[in-house]
């Protein structure tokens, strides 16, 4: 399969599923708590109902993970080589306290690697997708299209976090980096942050699940940056728990 020639469906699909969670956030919305007592909003599951009969329609051989579809067990999973991994909305917690800063997510894995990536964020009117060894790209509110790439290393690291989720142990990673400066940004927008080159560093020392960073980190590699674990290693997908170990994401320099 060509994936470039899939990328507009996939962006289209992603489209139609912002119209649809704009439409819900303009509303007076109820939100609901699962069984984590995460957040969760109507938005959250027609953006997933659209998402999975967009990509259904568009690669049927392809299985598809949400992080609000139902479990899929480990026995059938580890089998795929290929998945579509999807988080209809990251930042449910920006949706809810209307920051706008919440984003709808599709990644293509293969072979535990994100190879292709839409992120877009319905109340900003920006989306942003990557397709490995063909670039990033940015849609800015005005509809402008434009290439986009990791900045080179400048005097002070521009350093993105958590607003949420900012702990002691990335506090402390963040104050070993000398001089910073600290950028803010919701959900998966932090990745894509350093991807247009507005910031240079990402580290998150706490908990992230696979669907919460899949398309965003397709999105930084096509834009030359990277995501490493602590040890180094890229991070990679499809593991039995779906849980992220601490990561690095960064552009040009780290
Ligand atoms: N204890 C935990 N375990 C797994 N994931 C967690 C977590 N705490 C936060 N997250 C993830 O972090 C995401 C939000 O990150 P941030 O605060 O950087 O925007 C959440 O995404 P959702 O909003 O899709 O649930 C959630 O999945
Ligand atoms: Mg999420």
């Amino acid at each position: 399969m060509h994936y470039s020639s899939i990328l507009p469906d996939v962006l289209k699909i992603a489209d139609e599923a912002s119209e649809k969670v704009l439409n819900i956030y303009m509303t007076d919305f109820k939100v609901n708590y699962k069984a984590d007592e995460s957040p969760i909003t109507a938005a959250d599951v027609a953006s997933h109902r659209i998402i999975v009969s967009g990509l259904r329609n568009l690669s049927h051989d392809i299985p598809i993970l949400s992080e609000e579809g139902v479990e899929i067990p480990w026995s059938e999973r580890k089998h795929w080589h290929r998945f579509w991994l999807i988080d209809p909305i990251d930042g449910t917690k920006d949706f809810t306290q209307r920051t706008g800063e919440f984003t709808v997510n599709i990644a293509l894995i293969e072979n535990g690697e994100p190879i292709l990536g839409v992120v877009t964020a319905p109340a900003l009117k920006e989306a942003y997708w990557g397709l490995k060894g063909e670039g990033a790209h940015k849609r800015d509110r005005t509809g402008r299209v434009q290439r986009i790439r990791v900045a080179s290393p400048g005097q002070a690291k521009r350093v993105v976090a958590s607003k949420n989720h900012l702990n002691e142990e990335t506090r402390a990673f963040i104050d070993k980096l000398g001089e910073h400066e600290l950028v803010q940004a919701g959900s998966s927008l932090k990745f894509c942050k350093i991807a247009e080159g507005h910031a240079d560093i990402y580290p998150r020392l706490g908990p992230t699940c696979e669907w919460d960073t899949g398309a965003a980190h397709a999105v930084l590699l096509a834009a030359g940056g990277k995501v490493e674990t602590l040890d180094g290693e890229p991070l990679r997908y499809g593991k039995e728990d779906l849980l992220n170990p601490h990561f690095v994401a960064s552009g040009d320099w780290y």
